[in-house]
Formats: C-alpha cells, structure tokens, sequence
C-alpha cells in the first residue's frame, strides 16, 4: 500500500472454562496471558493508535478487586501492556514463592489472574487518538453482574440518533464518543435485564442469594436484542460483564469480522483466523465465523453458543480485509490475494503489448507481494502456452527454439520501503523531496529507453504517494514505460464501516471523474447531484446520488485519468495506470463481497446518508469526517 490508510481495530477475547487451578498445573499460571499476547500481537496490524486490555476474575469475595484494566497509546502499545502485567507476574512469583501456584492465592492478590480476558487495538475512526478513548470502556457499578466492559472493531454510521435515544431513554451522556454511545445502550438494557430478574425473585430470596441467581440467569441474548436493534454500521462489539459472562456480537451483513475457536478449555475470540491458529495452534477448519446478526454468547459458567440478534441481512463482509487489512497467512486470503494478481494479467499484457523481453516486474511492498505471485503465475502461464504454439505451429521463426524457451519474465526487486525522513525543514519543496524518500530503489537493473516497469500495489487511495515518491523515483531509472496496476479496483466511494476514508474528494478517482466532467462540459451535474443530496438530508431511506456522476464515464476513461493526476510534471517516461475491474474482484473474493467504496452500493442505510453527505462537505469546502 503506498497510500497511507488508516484503518481498523481488532479484538481477542479468551474464556477459560475450567476452574484457573487446571491450567496451573498442566500449563503454568502465565498461560492465559501469554496467548493473550500472542492473540493482540498476531493482530497488529489493525491497530496503530493504541491498546487496551481487561481481565475479570470469577466468584471472588466482596472486598477483593475483580476487574482490571490497563490501556496504552505508547509506540508499541500491545508490547507496553504486557510488558507491565508480566511485571506483576514476576513480582508475585518472587513474593508469593509456592503460592505463586496456588489460584485462590493468586486471585486474590495479583491482577490479571482471571480467567476473563478482553483485549481490543485501536485505530480511532472517532473521537481523539487520546488514552481515554482506547478501548476496553468500562461501565462501573457495585453490583457485579451489572459491570460492563466492552471493545470493539466498529463503526456506526447513526451515533447522533442513537445518542438521541439514549437521551431519549432518560440518560445524560455526558460525551459524544461512539463507544461510550454503544456501551451506554448496551448497559441500559444489562440495567434492566438484570433489574426483571431482581423484581422476580426478590421475594423469595435474601439480596445475596438474589445476586447470585441473577449471575446465572443473566440472558445476554434478550439484553443484545433489544440493545442492537438500532444500530446501523460495521461491528463486531465485545463485552464481559463485572460477573463473567461474555458476549462478541456482529453486524447484520457481517461487515467486521470476527472468528472463534472452542474446545472444552478454552472460548477464543479474534477478528483474523491466522491469530487464534497462531496462538492455539488449532487446525484452521475448527476456527469458526460468527454469524451476521449474531452473537456468541459466554455465560458464566462458561457454556456457549451464537445466538440471533438482528434480522441478518445480505451477507456483505468487507472485500478490503480481503485486498489489504487482514494478514495474507490466511489460507483463503492468501490464495484470494494471488488471484486478484493473476486477473489482472489480460490488462497488463495489453499494456506492455505482450513484450515480455523487455519488461520488468516488481511490486509495492509489503502488502502487494502476494498479489504479484499470482500475477506473476499468469504470466508465466501465458509465456509457457505462447512457447506451447509456436512449437506445435512448427514456427520458432522469430527467434530461435532455444531463445524461446529460455526467455523467463525479468523480475527484480525495485521498491524499497524506508521508515519516513523527518519533514524538519518545512517549505514545501523541501518537505516533498523527504516525502519521495520514503521509499528507495534499486539501480542499474532497467535498461534505459528500452525496458517497461510494471509495478503492482494493492490498492491506490489519493494517488499522492505515487506522484510525489514512487514515480519519481522509478522514472529516474531511465524506463520506457511505467505500468502502475492496482489488484484494488477504483476507489470511488467513503467508507463509514471502520476505514478511515470518508472524505471523498481525496481519492484520486473523484478527481478523475471531477476533471473529466470539466473536460466534457458536464460540470452542471455537479450542483444537480448537490441538491439531490442536499434535498436528501434527514431523509431515512436516500439513494446514493453521486453514482450518477461516475456514471457518465468508463472505467477506461477514469483510469486514463488518474494516469494523467498521478503523473509527476517532469517525468520522462510512458505512463499508464490499470485498476482491477469489480467483476474481476469479486470472481477472486467471492464470499466478501462487500464492495461499496468501488461500487457506491452501500449495504445498510446509514451508508447512503453518509456518500451524500461526504458529497455536501465536498461541494461546500468541508474538510470532516461524513459520518
Ligand atoms: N476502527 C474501529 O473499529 C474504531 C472503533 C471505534 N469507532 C473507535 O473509534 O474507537
């Protein structure tokens, strides 16, 4: 990815199910925290603001602490969190000699020896990068079972109308943060359930007694039902209670993503399948998807199963955890991956007129990589099938047989990527030299004049990078051609389901379709969609207007485009620019088929407020998040 997206956050949620003093002993009383650490580890690439991380302990007597927490927004900030619990470790193996195995003892005396453990990464998509806005939130009360503790990977596209019925419910929230809305709405309803079951058997018990039948009975499933209901977004939210039970319950088009593993020990939770199988080191058919609309459910004793929340809608998980954000050891991603390079060959032949002599392949690091393997598959398949012709045609007249046969596709490593310089000196000629330093290059490997590039990337957001580093970078190489190919199709479109991009008028594509409108004289559409949208505001149900400005132009025509905005004033050599199609894309990823940031097709309502919205805050000069 050579523009920066921000992006994402993941969770790890794991339940012990039998009582801690079993894995004392067949395992060591650090057991839980050291797959809790490999869990958030293996995730990071989804959180780059922070992390937090909660643990409660079951059954401990009043008086005794049960729930604790540490959050961190420090550079490394799943290395600092374990950094400090394994600290009490080692203190209260040093002081607690023998005792340092023994449950009760530890339970009660050192923290993070639960058998409940939430941890969440975080990169904000609202609110501030602040330590008061990562996640785990807590929601305090002196009654246990009313404790609530929640992260999640979510974004909400309704948090002022939810806000709205929390006020309306009688609350006071006292911040606007997305999180804090979600937990307050889900804590209602936990007030509540556990209120029902106080009123029915209050009569019949002591408080005590009643306390502790309301721990078992809690239905979380009833609570998440009447919570959820409202919510319109991509999530996958998480919560323990101050009691024990659990919950990870995902969005009705199944948006986010979330997995789970059970065996009679443990309960894991993860938003990527290669972190539980990393940790757990399970076999990857026994990793499970939670349902769309539903929730796995933990109680107290540590019994589970998914649960029906919402009514689950078209299945549309997002295609670019797919493209990008989730980590390509997925077995199914990786292979998704491949074959989005390898469709794109038809398209690159084109581009290079099948002179495979005189090309040189190469990738953006590092998320690419995979997607130029399977590129690089096709190529070589087409090269052994135009070998297979030409002999069985009887013609090596071009060259002769063993030319034809030792010709190889040239491939070389030609991007490098550094850390960032520092932009100390501040005119803006001299910040964008340091910007096209983030990456290097290889030299004296193109032959100057003679030789095409074509270097693939995953995806191309605003096109920046390109123009002010890689471009520049690789034309002083002395090529005849630059292939740019994107395994991603055009970014056309916001998200508001947990990527940060929802300012529209940055992507490199609506500059392209904005140029062409000029070019052809069509720029009146632009004031014609803006009343639509404009008419639009407030309404439940909105179509997404801004399709009909895309509309007037091929795919083609776009790409030719952003060819023209992405290339650098003084670059010598050809340039082309070659984005997958959506066709192609979904052939590749058919079981994520969430595409609306390509397609405008937003699958929930919220969705289709937010484009037009993003659209108003372009046209009036809004540089704000749409949502
Ligand atoms: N990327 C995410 O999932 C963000 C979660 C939540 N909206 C926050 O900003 O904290």
């Amino acid at each position: 990815m050579s523009d920066q997206i921000l992006h994402e956050c993941g969770i790890a949620m794991i339940r012990l199910r039998k009582p801690l003093s079993y894995y004392i002993e067949k395992y060591g009383p650090t057991y839980a925290m050291n797959k809790m650490y490999i869990l958030m580890e293996k995730q990071h690439n989804r959180g780059q603001d922070g992390a937090g991380i909660a643990n409660i302990k079951l059954d401990i007597e009043p008086g005794h602490r049960y729930i604790s927490r540490y959050r961190s927004i420090k550079a490394q900030p799943v290395a600092h969190l374990f950094k400090k619990i394994s600290k009490k470790y080692k203190r209260a193996q040093k002081e607690g000699k023998g005792r340092f195995r023994d449950e009760q003892w530890l339970k009660e005396n050192v923290a993070f020896t639960g058998e409940l453990w939430l941890g969440h990464l975080r990169y904000g998509t609202h609110g501030m990068n602040s330590i008061e806005n990562v996640h785990p939130f807590l929601r305090q009360n002196n009654w246990r079972s009313r404790n609530l503790v929640m992260a999640g990977n979510f974004n909400m596209t309704n948090v002022e109308e939810l806000f709205d019925l929390l006020v309306g419910l009688g609350q006071h929230p006292k911040e606007k943060v997305d999180t804090v809305t979600v937990m307050e709405k889900i804590g209602h309803f936990l007030d509540e359930e556990v209120q029902t079951l106080f009123e029915r058997y209050k009569d019949k018990f002591s408080n005590r007694e009643v306390s502790d039948i309301i721990e078992n009975e809690l239905d979380l499933h009833r609570v998440l039902k009447r919570a959820c209901k409202d919510f319109d977004g991509g999530y996958t939210m998480a919560g323990v209670t101050g009691s024990g039970s659990a919950f990870v319950t995902r969005d009705p088009n199944g948006i986010r993503p979330a997995y789970y593993y059970a065996d009679d020990e443990v309960v894991v939770v993860a938003s990527e399948k290669p972190a539980i199988k990393t940790a757990f080191n399970v076999d990857y058919s026994q990793i499970e998807e939670i349902k769309p609309g539903h929730a796995l459910i933990v109680n107290k004793s540590g019994e589970y199963g998914q649960y029906q929340i919402t009514q689950p809608g078209e299945k549309t998980a997002c295609s670019f955890e797919r493209i990008y954000f989730s980590r390509g050891n997925d077995p199914d991603i990786y292979r998704e991956r491949k074959q989005l390079g390898r469709l794109l060959v038809p398209q690159v032949l084109k581009a290079i007129n099948s002179d495979l002599r005189n090309t040189v392949f190469s990738y953006i690091p590092n998320t690419a990589e995979t997607a130029f393997f399977g590129m690089m598959e096709g190529i070589e398949e087409y090269l052994i099938n135009k070998q297979k012709d030409i002999i069985i045609d009887g013609k090596p007249s071009v060259d002769s047989l063993e030319d034809i046969l030792s010709l190889r596709p040239r491939v070389e490593k030609l991007v490098l990527k550094d850390v960032k310089l520092r932009t100390f000196i501040t005119d803006d000629e001299h910040r964008d030299e340091m910007v096209s330093h983030v990456y290097d290059t290889t030299y004296e490997v193109i032959r100057k004049g003679i030789d095409t590039v074509v270097v693939i990337d995953d995806s191309i957001v605003r096109g920046t990078t390109l123009e002010k580093s890689i471009l520049k970078m690789l034309d002083r190489l002395g090529p005849k051609k630059i292939v740019v190919v994107s395994s991603a199709p055009q970014i056309r479109f916001p998200d508001c389901y947990g990527i940060d991009m929802s300012k529209m008028g940055e992507f490199v594509a609506f500059r392209a379709m904005r140029a062409l409108l000029k070019d052809q004289g069509k720029d009146y559409l632009l004031g014609e969609v803006y009343e639509r949208c404009t008419r639009a505001r407030g309404h439940e149900r909105q179509q997404n207007y801004v399709k009909q400005l895309y509309e007037q132009f091929t795919h083609d025509e776009i790409s030719a485009k952003v060819t023209e905005i992405c290339r650098p004033a003084d670059m010598n050599a050809e340039l082309e620019i070659i984005f997958q199609t959506v066709d192609n894309l979904h052939k590749a990823i058919p079981l994520h088929s969430g595409d609306w940031y390509f397609t405008g097709d937003y699958p929930t309502p919220g969705g289709m407020k937010v484009v037009n919205r993003s659209y108003v805050n372009y046209m009036e000069g809004k540089l704000v998040r749409a949502y």
